[in-house]
Order: structure tokens, then sequence, then C-alpha cells
């Protein structure tokens, strides 16, 4: 697939499966999350792999921040549930430091660039994913049990796998003028 195709026509699969990539494949994830544009070359992110014993790990966990939060029977549920949608997830932290050229907020949007450069990677090989985020990203016991420090945020979890639904073939693109202007 060339990369405009890819560019142009990628979707995002909300229901995912095995196989998921691994071996070089999951390597070259990684690296092109590893390339992705960085102000000042401070690679301001970290990727935690979860698979196997590590999604039932996160499953835990969630469901850990869920009882803790007194959220209620049915999100517990649902927290257990969460990370057993696809057999890999890539959890993206924003690993900010204090830098005179390059404001936190740029280090957020680099790490961001990870997950979109990591997604397009799974998806070249012929894999799918999908970036979800929702309010863990901010939950103390998520944010503590996946080791972030006061400067670290949870830009996202990457679900990756293989589409167990087709996607629709065309994606529809919404009319380009109210996004574009030219100066
Ligand atoms: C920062 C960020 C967080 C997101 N969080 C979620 C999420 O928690 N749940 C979800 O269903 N989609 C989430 N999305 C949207 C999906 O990743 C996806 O883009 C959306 O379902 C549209 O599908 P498409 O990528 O095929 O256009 C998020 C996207 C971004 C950029």
């Amino acid at each position: 697939m060339d990369a405009l195709t890819l560019l142009l026509n990628r979707r995002s699969a909300s229901r995912l499966t095995t196989p998921a990539p691994e071996g070089e494949e999951l390597q070259n994830i990684l690296a092109a999350g590893m390339r992705a544009p960085d102000h000042g070359a401070l690679r301001p992110w970290h990727f935690i792999v979860m698979k196997d014993e590590g999604l039932t790990r996160f499953s835990q966990l969630l469901e850990k921040a869920a009882k803790v939060g007194k959220l209620g029977a049915e999100v517990e549920e649902k927290a257990k549930n969460a990370p057993f949608r696809a057999p890999l997830i890539i959890t993206v932290i924003a690993r900010t430091q204090d830098n005179p050229k390059v404001p936190e907020w740029e280090q957020i949007v680099a790490a961001g660039c990870t997950v979109q450069a990591m997604q397009m990677a799974a998806v070249a090989q012929g894999f799918s994913g999908i970036w979800r985020s929702g309010s863990w990203t901010e939950d103390p016991i998520v944010r503590e049990g996946l080791g972030c420090g006061p400067k670290d945020h949870i830009v996202g979890f990457l679900y990756l796998g293989t589409a167990s639904l087709k996607a629709p073939a065309k994606v529809q693109l919404p009319d380009m003028q109210d996004f574009v202007s030219h100066f």
C-alpha cells in the first residue's frame, strides 16, 4: 500500500481480534512511533506494550480504579472488560520535561503524533487499530499503576489487532472548504 492510499483511506476498527502484530511487525510499529516529529529531539514519550498477561494486569488496574472511584458495578464490569477488546494495546504516555525552547504542549502533540504513526504502521502491515482515551487517562489510580510522574500525560491507548468487521470501503470526507482557507 502506498503512503497516500494509506493516509486517504485508513479507517479505525473498534472490533479487533487475533492475530496481533508481533516480532518484526511490532518492532516496525514501535520504530514508526519513534520517528514522530520531535522538536529538540526530546523524545517526550514512553510506550507501554500490553499483551497476554499484560492485558490481564491492565484489566485489574482499570477495575481497581473503578472500585476506588466508587463508579458502580456497571462501570467496574466495563472497565474490567475494556482491555480485551484487542489482543494488543500500546499505551502512549507523553513524558514531558521543562525545556526553554519546547513548551509542554508541543511535547504532548509530538507524543500524539507517535500514536498516529504507530496506527499507520500497523495498517501498512495489514493490521487495524483504534486510538482510545477516555476518563482513565486522568485517573490517579491508572496513572500511578502505569508509572506516570507528575509531568506525564496519557495521550492514548492504541488498540491493535486484526479487524473482525469489514470497514466501509469508501471514506466520506466533509466539504473541505469549511476547514481550509488560503492566506
Ligand atoms: C486523542 C483521541 C482520543 C480518542 N478516544 C477515543 C475513545 O476513547 N473512544 C473511541 O471510540 N474513539 C476515540 N477516538 C477516535 C477514534 O480513534 C477514531 O478516530 C474514530 O472512531 C473515527 O474513526 P476513523 O479513524 O476511522 O475516522 C479518539 C481519537 C483521538 C485522536
